[in-house]
């Protein structure tokens, strides 16, 4: 089959490239933000946006309520998952496809060079937020059904979709669905293959394929000194300010060289064999070109490639995000700030487990604040998902290296990721299955950051592996039960 329909295929991907870029215009122009509730209705609009563009193909499908969380006390609907299904021939194998939906904020203040949610074109990149994170590559599965369909040939492969729409907000609500309903209800029954398209190649010429991500400790650490911000110029001298402390408290967890200071955080990290430390030895990465794509006057690690891909992929880091309350707009204010929430996390990585992790942290921080002696009020939450990784040496990986020479003419890197997708450790174990991460977007894309983008090349090219990666996985025999 592949000797006429993949030609045929490819063809129409190629012919039909505008209509590709026009539908993630409509789907990057949906503000589907997780993590501001004013774009919550927004969320919704998007899964049902994806809900018409999968029944389009022909996949039956449902949306699941997953309840509600809580922000500030109050109760919040989750938007709805997506669960999709497309074929049932038991004669063909069963890949369940997750993806998400929802996006991180994103404002042309935040300096962007064009509005954020306008899908922008230039130079062979296509700007916009959610292009290669994650809207993209959702859509990139859609489009490789439509190309068989459309070239009058069955899809290899049965397929099942899951894509929710708080990814960037810890998957709340996700993991219980798939554990406590989908599970029980067979839904993994028949899966053989589980695939994620939701990160990024290494560098910005060679593919990847990944097995192994990090888990996200995220914490809000939340100091109080007042009922209202307060003028400085009539409270000034006689509060104990709450900015104060909480710079204190930030400044003692992690140092100028990013290690990180809380006792006990580096005891559980799974030890670094000597087969691991020859990986990292024939991996294609650019370190200087890597610093120079993102202005850094040096890197950490003296720039060493080796650490520098360690400290990415298999050991933990801890970030400073920002403060909730801080008067961070342009200009004088001078106001003391009555309360203030600082944000940071953890990125964990195998064998660190998040309880474990989120002990440690909460023990660091009350000794810290106990030796601080502050009147203030301090409060501490955590939301985490654990780390992944998965045995690269399978058939389901062979296949998909396979696909991406077909389309790169090149073999791909077998790489791990820094990032955090908080449902694919349930997906592995929920369906018991190898599970395989391919990414389609360039490592400069810039994802959550300004000016996030998708190459048209990778978008385009990235269609034709996931169609090539169909036909791959239908010749692999059935997984054993
Ligand atoms: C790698 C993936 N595309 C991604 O961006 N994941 C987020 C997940 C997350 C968890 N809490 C907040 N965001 C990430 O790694 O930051
Ligand atoms: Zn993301
Ligand atoms: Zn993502």
């Amino acid at each position: 089959m592949a000797d006429r329909t993949l030609p045929q295929v490819f063809k129409y991907v190629d012919d039909n490239a505008e209509t590709f870029k026009k539908l993630l215009k409509e789907a990057v122009a949906i503000p589907s933000v997780s993590c501001d509730v004013k774009y919550r209705n927004d969320c919704v609009r998007m899964v049902e946006w994806m809900q018409e563009k999968l029944k389009e193909v022909g996949a039956t499908t449902e949306l699941r309520d997953v309840g509600y969380q809580t922000i500030d006390e109050k109760e919040v609907k989750l938007p709805p998952v997506l669960v999709g299904v497309l074929g049932n021939d038991p004669l063909k194998q069963t890949i369940c496809i997750y993806g998400h939906l929802d996006v991180q904020p994103a404002l042309k203040s935040d300096g962007w060079d064009t509005e954020p949610f306008e899908l922008v074109e230039r130079d062979g990149k296509l700007f916009g937020r959610g292009s290669t994170d994650d809207k993209g590559p959702v859509l990139g599965w859609v489009h490789a059904i439509n190309a068989y369909k459309a070239v009058g040939e069955e899809l290899p492969v049965n397929l099942k979709f899951v894509l929710e729409c708080m990814e960037e907000s810890g998957s709340e609500g996700l993991d219980a669905l798939l554990l406590e309903k989908l599970k029980p209800e067979g839904f993994f029954k028949d899966v053989d293959y589980v695939c994620i398209s939701d990160n990024y190649w290494l560098g910005t010429t060679k593919p990847c394929i990944t097995y192994g991500l990090r888990g996200i400790s995220y914490y809000f650490l939340e100091i109080q000194c007042a009922q209202m911000d307060l003028h400085s110029g009539v409270y000034g001298g006689t509060v104990h300010e709450a900015m104060t402390d909480l710079i204190y408290l930030m400044n003692e967890l992690v140092d100028k060289n990013g290690k990180i200071l809380i006792d006990g955080i580096y005891d559980s990290v799974a030890p670094l064999t000597d087969n691991e430390k020859k990986l990292y030895t024939n991996i294609d990465f650019d370190t200087d070109g890597y610093r120079k794509s993102i202005g850094a006057p040096k890197l950490a690690h003296n720039g060493d490639k080796e650490q520098i891909l360690m400290h990415r992929w298999r050991f933990p880091s801890l970030s400073l995000h920002g403060i909730e309350g801080a008067a961070f707009q342009p200009g004088a204010k001078t106001v003391i700030p009555g309360k203030v929430i600082g944000k940071f996390s953890i990125r964990i990585v195998p064998n660190q487990e998040p309880e474990e992790v989120e002990k440690l942290v909460f023990d660091f921080v009350n000794k810290k604040w106990a030796a601080r002696k502050s009147p203030n009020k301090m409060r501490i939450t955590a939301q985490s998902g654990r780390a992944w990784t998965e045995n690269p040496d399978h058939p389901h990986y062979q296949a998909a290296a396979r696909a991406t020479r077909m389309i790169y003419l090149t073999e791909p890197d077998m790489s791990r990721e820094g990032g955090s997708i908080p449902v694919t450790i349930t997906l592995q174990e929920a369906s018991g299955r190898n599970v395989l991460l391919l990414p389609m977007g360039a490592g400069d894309d810039m994802a959550h950051s300004q000016n996030e983008k998708i190459n048209v090349r990778n978008y385009i090219e990235g269609i034709k592996l996931f169609a090539a990666y169909f036909h791959e996985v239908s010749k692999l025999p059935k997984p054993s039960k």
